[in-house]
C-alpha cells in the first residue's frame, strides 16, 4: 500500500535530539500507522485476539499462541516498513520492487499459515473435547 502524501524532507542532521519518552512515542506512532493503514494488520490483530481468548478459555497453549500472534504482527509491521521504503526508493514500476514487495508479503503469509497450524495443533484437541464433552 502506498503511504499517505509524502512528508516534508528534513535533513537528518537538523533533527533535534529526543528523549526516551519521545523515542517511545515515535515507535507507538509506527504501531498506530500500521493499525490505521493496514487492513491485514487489523485482521491479524482480531484473529490473534480470538486465538488468545480461546487459549485462555481452554487453559492451554497461551505462550505458543501469544508468540505466534506477536510473530505475525511484527512481520506485518516489517512488511509495511519495507513497502514504504520501496515506494520511497522507486515510485515507478520496477521488477526488483515487485520482488521485494511480493517477498515481504510472502513472509507474512508463511508466518500466518504456520501460526494457524500451530493453533490447530495446540488448541484443536482441547477445543474438540470441550465442544463434545
Ligand atoms: N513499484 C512497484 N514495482 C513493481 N511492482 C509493484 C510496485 N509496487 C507494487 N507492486 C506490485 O503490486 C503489489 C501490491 O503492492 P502494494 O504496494 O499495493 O501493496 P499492498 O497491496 O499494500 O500489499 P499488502 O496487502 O501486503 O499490504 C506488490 O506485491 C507488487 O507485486
Amino acid at each position: 500500500m502506498r503511504p499517505p502524501a509524502s512528508p516534508t524532507r528534513t535533513s537528518r542532521i537538523d533533527l533535534p535530539k529526543h528523549t526516551l519518552g519521545q523515542a517511545f512515542g515515535f515507535a507507538w506512532q509506527g504501531v498506530r500507522y500500521c493499525y490505521r493503514t493496514q487492513r491485514n494488520f487489523r485482521i491479524e490483530l482480531a484473529a490473534g485476539a480470538a486465538a488468545l481468548t480461546a487459549s485462555v478459555w481452554l487453559g492451554r497453549g497461551l505462550a505458543e499462541v501469544a508468540l505466534c500472534v506477536m510473530l505475525v504482527l511484527v512481520l506485518e509491521m516489517l512488511n509495511t516498513a519495507l513497502e514504504a521504503l520501496v515506494d520511497l526508493v522507486t515510485p515507478d514500476y520496477h521488477p526488483l520492487a515487485k520482488i521485494v514487495k511480493d517477498t515481504g508479503a510472502g513472509v507474512v503469509l508463511v508466518a500466518s499459515l504456520g501460526s494457524v497450524v500451530v493453533g490447530l495443533i495446540v488448541l484443536g484437541p482441547p477445543l474438540w473435547q470441550r465442544l463434545l464433552g
